[in-house]
């Protein structure tokens, strides 16, 4: 790396602006003098006192820029720029008219902070860095599937999907019960919404009973003939556990919303079709309801905090209400297949939120595999990259249309969950806290490949696993950093059951408020006097 003033450039990383006498405005601090850098990959800015104070942020990590002041502004830092950050903070700077610094900064942002927006490609293609390992190999379905014993006798890895060809949003290769043939499953394709059918996620090692996520039913309005396919796919998936007598649908949702969906064709599963089957709703909220409440979650946050509020606007943010109902429909899963031995199907509207939630975090919890730090990259490739979650359309990546309504922090959620869990079961995890936020970090930042796109498929199209370096290769190039050093894996080798309950949930303010420094009590007066 070439380092240039005290940024140290990255390989394939160039400086594009810089800018002298800036003004950073931290909210914390007051205003700092300093240099302010853009390159291809990140915003750099390092004041001109000792020590070295810095400010840097990914571009990828800024989703708005707006301008402040105009050239008549003659106020003290009334004329700069604001950056909006996805990370939880906003970043202000002024900037001296006469050099027309501003202009040049703000048309480099425009540049390279929304590749998609002005056809540049991602740094992730640019980024030409060379490590020892590839982090692109640590996830083969075909070798995580043999993990779990699958194919068996119960269950076959079907290849009708090789080329995207029956759910473009699907994983190339997925599981399906045995006795299905690639005929049922283009009828049952028909039926669920993007052709998003029930496939296996996990199968449990010793009761054989199994977790499988799908998209909501076309189920329409209420008065079309019955499905007989999809109700004959179904009772395969029940066959599929010896001893199962039931099997139990778990729609993520709110029962209003799902009925609200058979408006435009969608719906949910008349539990009187689907012999031995028990429909339950989850009631977890949709990514508009949880777009908001991440909005007013940042505004208690930052900059400034009211301590004397702070509970009750913790609560009226309802950030927490939703990571206990996400928990709990986790634990209900969990429960169902361990302790009950009865299978589950699991599905939502599309299925790439808050099924990707559910599964991912039941898994966590039944199998001490995904708990170990390659597990985890494992259990993220699997349930959520593989199954078509939208990163870039959920995080906007290269986006400069931050209105979007289709934003909405749904991994991020989930990211909170484990680490709720992990404060729940401290020495259950092989990765620690910092692991976590270096995921978040890089969720928004575009120097790996692993988050960029949409599916499997486009990023098959794109290459990437070739063009660009994946996260997890970073990663295990320094595990020490993220290895918990509680981690006890004789004695957590069972089922963990967090206790979803607001009293044993808390914020994770070392994500949340990680920028405001540990704010001092304020001196009363009369100790100052
Ligand atoms: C008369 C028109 C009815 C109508 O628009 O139905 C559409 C639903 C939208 O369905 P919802 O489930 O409420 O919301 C959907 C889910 O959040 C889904 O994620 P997931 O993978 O978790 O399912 C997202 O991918 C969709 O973009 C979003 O629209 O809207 C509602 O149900 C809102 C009711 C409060």
């Amino acid at each position: 790396t070439i380092s240039q003033g005290d940024l140290k450039l990255l390989d394939g990383e160039k400086v594009q602006a810089t800018a002298k006498e800036v003004t950073y405005l931290c909210p914390f601090s007051g205003p700092v003098h300093g240099i302010l850098q853009i390159t291809n990959y990140r915003l750099h800015f390092k004041a001109d006192d000792d020590p070295p104070f810095t400010v840097e942020v990914p571009l990828g990590t800024i989703y708005r820029v707006e301008k402040i002041g105009g050239t008549t502004s003659r106020g003290e830092n009334a004329y700069g720029l604001e950056l909006y950050c996805k990370d939880m903070r906003n970043l202000r700077f002024a900037h001296k008219q006469e050099n027309h610094s501003r202009r040049l900064v703000y048309d480099k942002l425009m540049i390279y902070a929304f590749p998609a927006t002005s056809s540049k490609p991602f740094f992730a293609f640019t980024y030409k860095e060379r490590f020892d390992n590839n982090g692109w190999d640590i996830y083969d379905p075909e070798k995580e599937f043999q993990r779990q014993n699958v194919p068996n006798e119960c269950w076959q890895i079907t290849r009708i999907n090789e080329k995207y060809e029956l759910c473009d949003t699907y994983p190339a290769l997925f599981a399906v019960p045995a006795s299905v043939s690639d005929e049922d499953l283009k009828k049952v394709a028909t039926l669920r919404s993007r052709e998003r059918i029930p496939v296996l996620s996990w199968v449990h090692p010793k009761n054989s009973a199994s977790i499988t996520r799908a998209s909501q039913p076309n189920a329409g309005l209420v008065g079309k003939t019955r499905n007989k396919d999809d109700e004959k796919y179904f009772q395969a998936i029940l066959e599929t556990n010896a001893r199962g007598h039931k099997l139990i649908i778990m729609d993520a949702r709110p029962k209003i919303n799902a009925l609200a969906n058979q408006a435009k064709g969608g719906g949910y599963e008349m539990q009187e079709n689907y012999q031995n089957t028990e429909l339950v709703f989850l009631d977890i909220a949709n990514i508009h309801v949880m777009r908001e409440s991440l909005r007013k979650l940042k505004d208690i946050c930052y900059p400034t905090i009211d301590d004397v509020h702070w509970l009750t606007n913790l609560e009226n943010t309802h950030w927490l209400d939703y990571i206990k109902v996400i928990l709990s429909g986790a634990v209900k899963i969990a429960d169902a297949v361990d302790r009950c031995r009865i299978s589950v199907v699991v599905h939502c509207s599309d299925g790439w939120d808050r099924t990707s939630q559910l599964t991912a975090l039941a898994m966590l919890l039944l199998d001490p595999y995904y708990r170990t730090i390659e597990g985890f990259e494992v259990l993220i490739e699997k349930e959520w990259t593989s199954f078509g979650h939208k990163f870039q359309q959920r995080y906007g990546h290269g986006d400069k249309n931050h209105a979007d309504d289709q934003r909405s922090p749904v991994f991020l959620q989930f990211i909170d969950c484990v680490w709720q869990v992990t404060k729940q079961f401290p020495c259950a995890f092989e990765f620690n806290e910092h692991f976590l936020i270096t995921v978040l970090d890089h969720l928004t930042s575009c120097l790996f490949g692993t988050f960029l796109y949409n599916s499997e498929c486009q990023r098959a199209k794109e290459d990437v696993k070739v063009k660009t370096v994946s996260l997890w290769t970073y990663i295990n190039t320094r595990l020490t950093e993220f290895k918990n050093p509680l981690y006890a894996p004789h004695l957590h080798q069972h089922v963990l059951f967090p206790v979803a309950s607001m009293r044993r949930l808390d914020l994770w303010t070392r994500y949340y408020i990680r920028w405001n420094p540990t704010m001092q009590p304020q001196e009363s007066e009369e100790q100052r006097s």
